[in-house]
């Protein structure tokens, strides 16, 4: 494990606010990713995950607030070398062989790791082949491997298995757990993949309108919400405090529940929501208060981007 990132949190985000052509997309975003956990990014299209991840890794400087790797300014030099960050487009030099590629990772980054940058590989993807002329996925691939073999302490990786067939999906996965197991690492990613990543994420943060809507450890989330079944007649369903979501499907309504608490009993059935159910039932319902294991202290500072690089 990596001793120096105990106590600060993988990234913290404080008052963020961060505007597109003009658009506000990110909203006074206030959050913190522990050190050393396995985060899933997720929420709408345009909800702001590419946005988040690109301020994150300092490509995107705030218009409002802070945003810190580690404690560290993402757009400083010492940020800089503890982040690896795999974006959408996955630029390469399509003119450089893959072993070219990784040759260029090791000259560019000082605590290069072959052995790590190895392992997102396969036989399937030739050292002598042109990027240029790699599938989109094998580029994926290679582009993952330059990020593993920089062995920076925090992996920001938006939707890195999307162009993945289900064989890659499932090597790229378990070479993301073993490092964050092996290593330490922090990784966010993002996905719309939401069944995949049940029993990969430790945090799920979930973004929807440059909002938070759900933050926290995975297991608290769904431990904290009921799945309640019953019949769909009408006047049938419980009035409970804390309903995300009712659904009525057929002869049966469902209610996703927040809070571990009264289970209304006779023909109601009580069960925790899969990560993938949780999840759906807060997507659908936007108007739902969100889930913050974590609030941050509202005493903290909130200094803008240029004040704390000053
Ligand atoms: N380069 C840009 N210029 C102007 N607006 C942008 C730009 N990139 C994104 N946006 C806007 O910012 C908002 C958030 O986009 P973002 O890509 O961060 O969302 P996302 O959650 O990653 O979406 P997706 O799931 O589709 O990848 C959208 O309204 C989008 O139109």
């Amino acid at each position: 494990m990596i001793d120096r990132t105990e106590g600060t949190a993988a990234v913290r985000a404080d008052g963020l606010d961060v505007r597109r052509g003009g658009k506000p997309v990110l909203r006074g975003l206030r959050l913190e990713i522990p050190a050393g956990r396995v985060c899933a990014l997720v929420g709408p299209n345009g909800g702001g995950k590419t946005t988040f991840l690109e301020t994150a890794a300092g490509l995107l400087r705030p218009d409002r607030g802070t945003v810190r790797l580690l404690g560290e300014d993402p757009g400083s030099d010492a940020g800089r070398t503890r982040l690896a960050f795999v974006g959408q487009d996955k630029p390469l030099y399509p003119r450089l062989t893959v072993a070219e590629t990784l040759r260029m990772g090791r000259d560019l980054n000082p605590g290069w790791r072959p052995d790590l940058a190895a392992r997102m590989l396969d036989e399937r993807i030739s050292e002598r082949a042109r990027v240029g002329s790699l599938s989109g996925g094998q580029r994926t691939r290679v582009a993952l491997a330059l990020a593993l073999g920089k062995a920076a302490d925090v992996l920001l990786l938006d939707e890195p298995l999307a162009d993945l067939d289900p064989l890659s999906r499932h090597h790229v996965t378990s070479v993301l757990m073993s490092d964050a197991a092996e290593r330490g690492t922090s990784i966010v990613m993002s996905s719309h993949v939401l069944a995949e990543l049940e029993g990969m994420a430790d945090e799920v943060l979930l973004l929807d309108h440059g909002r938070v809507r759900m933050s926290g450890p995975a297991d608290e989330a769904t431990a904290d919400h009921r799945l309640l079944t019953g019949p769909a007649a009408e006047d049938a369903a419980p009035d409970l405090p804390g309903v995300v979501e009712t659904r009525t499907r057929g002869r049966q309504t469902t209610l996703l529940v927040r809070g571990d608490g009264t289970v209304p009993g006779g023909p109601w059935q009580s069960e925790e929501p899969s990560l993938e159910t949780l999840l759906m039932s807060y997507l659908r319902s936007p108007e739902a208060p969100a889930w913050i294991a974590r609030p941050l202290d509202d005493t903290a500072p909130t200094a803008t981007h240029q004040e704390a690089a000053a």
